[in-house]
């Protein structure tokens, strides 16, 4: 998928397919029962709301002239038993078709969740969040309509049209005939609006889509908007974006509407030449009795028609929603278990890099250039150099977050990409640069990291890095409730949570990125003698921009521009008077400087 923002349209050369109606009948097929049931329904309730035309024909040409008091109650008793059936047979049909609607959209919805959690990490840096949120929220809600009234009532429609025509022709051949001539010029209008009926409605839902995903980044950067004042510049954009919602809304709504009038001229056209026909041909052969009860049907004609037009202005609205649910269906899961991948063993801690070259897309440029090394088990590794030097991109390869461009990486002789994911991510700790807190308690956010974990293995966790200090400060301790993202506590806080997360799984190589960049000092000294005994016996990958924190490492790797330039330990390092000793004598100046 290309690389989008908020204020790029998504791709709208996607070709219309019936496929996809095709694949959203498969989410109804469970509920086939309960839509035949209220199929049956239906049928009973448009006989019985088509029966009473007849019966007034009834009344009118045989119970009144005969002045038959008895038989016109009992006409009248059954168009008020139709009426009767009819309301009933709408509760049940609401109800039912609410709860199947509802269950296919939970259905979907559940799918892309579902799906959207095995997609990579590469699927999420390339689309803004908001456009994601869209598709799951959105789209999907814009189906209940079409799911919950309009696939059973286009089935009933289409049942009442024939039953009215068989009405009609009983009635009278020749009007029948009259009313149907409209039919040719409603069918051309259709075939003519649907082209740009589908690519407004598609421009729409791009649009929309934008909205979204400005509104999401706006909320998440509303800190940072406020820092700097630039609210003004920002409702600005929204306005933009809001305003081209509207207008294509607008636009769209248009062109759905162009519909209505179309049919409403074509039936009143065919109506009037009905009356016209009819009235002149009174007395011969056409009784008034047939003329009120044949408009009776001409009314109810016309009227499952307006209804499958409107159906058909949903469908097109859901096929552009369709789409895209769909193409986030069918995003492919480019990490995934390759064919005949095996549960990697129990991870001794050897890891090797071997001829590693990496590109974050395949035409961009090479971030590791050719990377080799090899790590014995329970050798602690640090990784540094500047910013932007690769040091990140490293470590993601070993987890299998991307695949490489080339080469391989090998944890205890396994390609990572020959084992399953599962099998492979379980036996890792990870803590990410990018330290994320759940909504829920500070027990549960460190049990994430070993979801069976008891409340002595959580505080021991949290005790190894000093977390503990001051949890228990907080007002309900480890059950104090933090919101996501952790705004309610400090960044080092964060830190420390997500530090205790990644170490409760007791994981075989522990992967480390600026685990402790904004802990205290006087925290990081304790945190560090703890640390050092729980590295022990464990193959761990450590990032550190803080030099004095990875001293202790046995071997440093220093990272520039996709490469390995210099490695060994701290003492060694110093002594070549290399890019080490320019980065540590450089901190060491600043710190003496303070
Ligand atoms: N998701 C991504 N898509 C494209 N390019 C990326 C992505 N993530 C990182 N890069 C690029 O890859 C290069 C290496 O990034 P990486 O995060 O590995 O650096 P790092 O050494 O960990 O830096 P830092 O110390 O700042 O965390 C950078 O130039 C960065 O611009």
């Amino acid at each position: 998928m290309a690389r989008n923002k908020y204020d790029v349209d998504e791709d709208l050369e996607i070709e219309f397919s019936w496929e996809y109606t095709k694949r959203l009948l498969a989410y109804v097929k469970p509920y086939k029962k309960e839509m035949i049931i209220t199929l049956i329904i239906m049928i009973i309730a448009s006989i019985a709301s088509l029966l009473s035309p007849y019966l007034v024909k009834i009344a009118m040409d045989t119970s009144i002239p005969n002045k038959d008091i008895k038989g016109l109650i009992g006409v009248c008793a059954l168009i008020l038993l139709t009426i009767v059936i009819g309301a009933a047979c709408m509760v049940y049909k609401i109800k039912t078709m609410t709860y199947v609607g509802q269950s296919v959209i939970k259905n979907i919805r559940t799918d892309i969740f579902n799906h959207l959690q095995r997609l990579p990490f590469s699927y999420y840096d390339d689309k803004p969040h908001g456009k994601i949120l869209v598709r799951v929220v959105n789209y999907v809600n814009s189906l209940s309509d079409l799911l919950s009234n309009g696939l059973i009532n286009l089935v009933t429609d289409l049942l009442s049209i024939f039953v009215i025509i068989g009405f009609m022709l009983a009635i009278n051949v020749k009007l029948t005939i009259v009313c149907m001539l409209g039919l040719p010029f409603l069918i051309l209008v259709v075939g003519l609006l649907k082209k740009v009926q589908r690519r407004t409605t598609q421009i729409f839902s791009n649009k929309q889509s934008n909205l979204n995903a400005y509104i999401q980044e706006s909320i998440s950067g509303m800190k940072v908007t406020q820092a700097f004042t630039r609210e003004k510049t920002n409702a600005e954009k929204f306005r933009k974006v809001s305003d081209e919602n509207r207008s294509t809304w607008m636009t769209a709504v248009r062109y759905q509407m162009l519909l209505w009038p179309a049919i409403d001229n074509i039936s009143v056209i065919t109506i009037s030449f009905v009356y016209l026909i009819g009235v002149s041909s009174i007395g011969n052969g056409i009784t008034i009795g047939t003329l009120i009860a044949f408009v009776g049907y001409i009314w109810r004609f016309w009227n499952p028609i307006v209804n499958i037009s409107n159906f058909y202005n949903t469908l097109i609205m859901a096929m552009a929603y369709l789409e895209r649910i769909f193409e986030t269906l069918d995003e492919p899961v480019d990490i995934d278990n390759l064919p005949g991948a095996y549960k990697m063993p129990n991870i001794n801690g050897h890891v090797e890099f071997k001829d590693i070259v990496f590109k974050y897309d395949d035409d961009g440029r090479e971030i590791l250039k050719k990377v080799s090394f090899e790590v014995k088990p329970g050798e602690n590794i640090a990784l540094v150099g500047p910013t932007g030097a690769g040091k990140t991109t490293i470590i993601n390869l070993l987890s299998r977050f991307y695949d490489v461009y080339s080469g391989e990486v090998l944890v205890d002789g396994n390609n990572v990409r020959n084992v399953t994911l599962d099998s492979l991510r379980k036996q890792m700790g990870v803590m990410l640069q990018d330290t994320f807190i759940f909504s829920g308690t500070i027990m549960d956010n460190i049990r994430y990291g070993k979801l069976d974990a008891t409340d002595e293995e959580i505080i021991r966790a949290a005790k190894a890095v000093k977390a503990h200090d001051f949890i228990v400060t907080l007002k309900d301790g480890y059950y104090t409730e933090v919101n996501e993202r952790g705004s309610r506590l400090s960044v080092g806080q964060r830190q420390l949570i997500s530090f205790a997360r990644a170490l409760l799984a007791d994981p075989k190589i522990l992967i480390l990125d600026e685990a402790t960049s904004s802990i205290d000092t006087k925290t990081e000294e304790a945190l560090q003698i703890g640390l050092d005994r729980l590295l022990k016996g464990r193959t761990s990958f450590v990032i550190a921009h803080r030099l004095s924190t990875i001293k202790n490492a046995t071997r440093i790797m220093v990272i520039n521009n996709g490469q390995i330039v210099e490695q060994g330990n701290h003492d060694e390092l110093m002594e070549l008077k290399g890019e080490y000793y320019e980065l540590y004598s450089s901190q060491y100046d600043m710190i003496k400087a303070i």
